[in-house]
């Protein structure tokens, strides 16, 4: 205090002593006393209630997470029956993760197409343009499809709709997709990929019928392996990201909950999907947005000019490869969370078998834009990419009747159609 009353309010006008300096040394105090708490209490709200302030990786994450809608009462059970209703004599009830994802709304129409019960689930988080899963929503529900708002994360919320519906399956596609981003934001890999991975087994090993379970893993998993094609009896224990290691973490515990509750377990390494309605994270999709705008794309190269690949693989495709693995997925064994015999695990590649050079991809991607690509070739940064990717397929061929039919040139093709109808000729951007 003394420090503050000797102090000048303002330098060389603190001279006089009168009680009318005095009266104003304890005005000014109350005024200091004032605003320090109006400071203080700013600093409470920007620090401990914005979610913007705290760490990056913490408000992310809490973006991420905590966006679980109110759910319940019974319009809400009506809607979710009304979405999971059995439609075909040999139909099965569906609960789709990440549906409002790529993959989810692709897998999650062609079940209803077919007359399957179909409940999606998802958190609409803002990894990519949220606009874009909305729309997606909207194209789902004009074909019967909820998808329920919320976390894998809820275990109540999970337990909520198996109690409503007793799914026969999950095609369990929610996940923290793309592997460069992973050096940004490592918790939400560990948050989505495997914190939730166990939320939902957890939930479908205490489920009474226990449900058969899809998920998806990665061609990522492969990761340093330099034998090709890459075959599911390869080592897996190589990768190159955390995205890689988390999907490979999923596989391992695929196999706990197999061996312990009889859980029937199909994992599917998807080799970089691409198509209509894809993500914006993506290569394909933001090079096809950068060359319509003039921008210059960063094309890799490895070390000595070697060529950086990818088994580009065309979302119909998948789709049927996801359809094959929930109709041979044989039923899980354990009820209550108690195993009764031992279950089915399996793991399938789906990839195109035929690897295309990055560069390759922007020249297709040019005739179809007509447009030239301004190119960057640049080094491979250190950042989980892999040189190449090439599946061997002939597993998911013998057993679930996968067969890919489309090349890159015609898948892109029809990505760069949906790209134009849904964007507009580079004038509204995608992101
Ligand atoms: O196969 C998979 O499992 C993975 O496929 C993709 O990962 P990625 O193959 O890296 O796909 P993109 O990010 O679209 O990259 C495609 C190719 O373009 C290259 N690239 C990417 C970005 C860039 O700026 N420049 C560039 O040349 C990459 O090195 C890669 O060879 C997905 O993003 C992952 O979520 C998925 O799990």
């Amino acid at each position: 205090m003394k420090h503050i009353d000797s102090a000048p309010s303002t330098p060389g006008k603190f001279k006089e002593k009168s009680p009318y300096n005095r009266l104003r040394i304890h005005s000014s105090l109350a005024k200091l006393t004032f605003w320090s708490f109006i400071f203080l209490g700013l600093i409470f709200v920007f620090f401990f209630r914005s979610p913007s302030s705290s760490s990056p990786v913490i408000s992310d994450l809490s973006r991420r997470s905590l966006r679980t809608s109110s759910y319940g009462g019974p319009n809400f059970e009506k809607r979710v029956r009304a979405s999971s209703k059995i439609r075909s004599s040999n139909g099965i009830s569906v609960l789709v993760t990440g549906a409002a994802g790529f993959v989810g709304t692709h897998v999650s129409a062609a079940l209803k197409r077919r007359g399957d019960g179909v409940l999606g689930l998802d958190n609409f988080n803002d990894y990519y343009d949220p606009t874009l899963k909305r729309a997606r929503q909207a194209l789902l529900e004009r074909t019967g499809v909820y998808i329920v708002e919320g976390d894998i994360n809820d275990i109540a919320l999970l337990k909520k709709l198996f109690e409503i519906v007793p799914f026969t399956h999950v095609m369990h596609l929610a996940a923290q997709a793309g592997v460069r981003y992973a050096m940004e934001n490592p918790s939400s890999y560990v948050h989505s990929n495997i914190a939730g991975l166990v939320s939902l087994l957890e939930v479908c090993k205490s489920a009474n019928p226990q449900p058969s379970i899809v998920w998806a893993s990665s061609s990522s998993v492969y990761g340093l392996n330099t034998k090709v094609p890459f075959s599911e009896r390869d080592r897996t224990d190589n990768p190159a990201s955390l995205y890689a290691a988390t999907k490979k973490a999923g596989e391992e515990i695929a196999h706990t909950y197999n061996h312990i509750y009889g859980l029937s377990l199909t994992g599917l390494r998807f080799f970089t999907v691409y198509g209509p309605w894809g993500r914006p994270d993506m290569a394909y999709f933001f090079f096809s947005r950068d060359i319509l705008k003039g921008k210059s794309i960063p094309i890799f190269e490895a070390a000595n000019h070697g060529t950086v690949a990818r088994d580009f693989t065309y979302i119909d495709d998948i789709v049927k490869g996801c359809l094959g693995a929930l109709d041979t997925a044989e039923k899980s064994t354990g009820s209550g969370g108690k195993k009764k015999g031992p279950a089915q695990l399996r793991v399938y590649n789906l990839g195109n078998t035929s690897p295309v050079p990055v560069s390759d991809l922007v020249s297709i991607l040019e005739r179809l834009l007509k447009v030239k690509a301004k190119r960057m070739v640049m080094k491979l940064p250190r950042n989980g990419d892999v040189q190449f990717t090439h599946a061997n397929i002939s597993l998911a061929q013998r057993e679930l009747g996968y067969k890919p039919t489309t090349d890159l040139q015609t898948g892109l093709k029809k990505f760069v159609r949906w790209y134009l109808s849904y964007y507009g000729n580079g004038k509204k951007s995608s992101q």
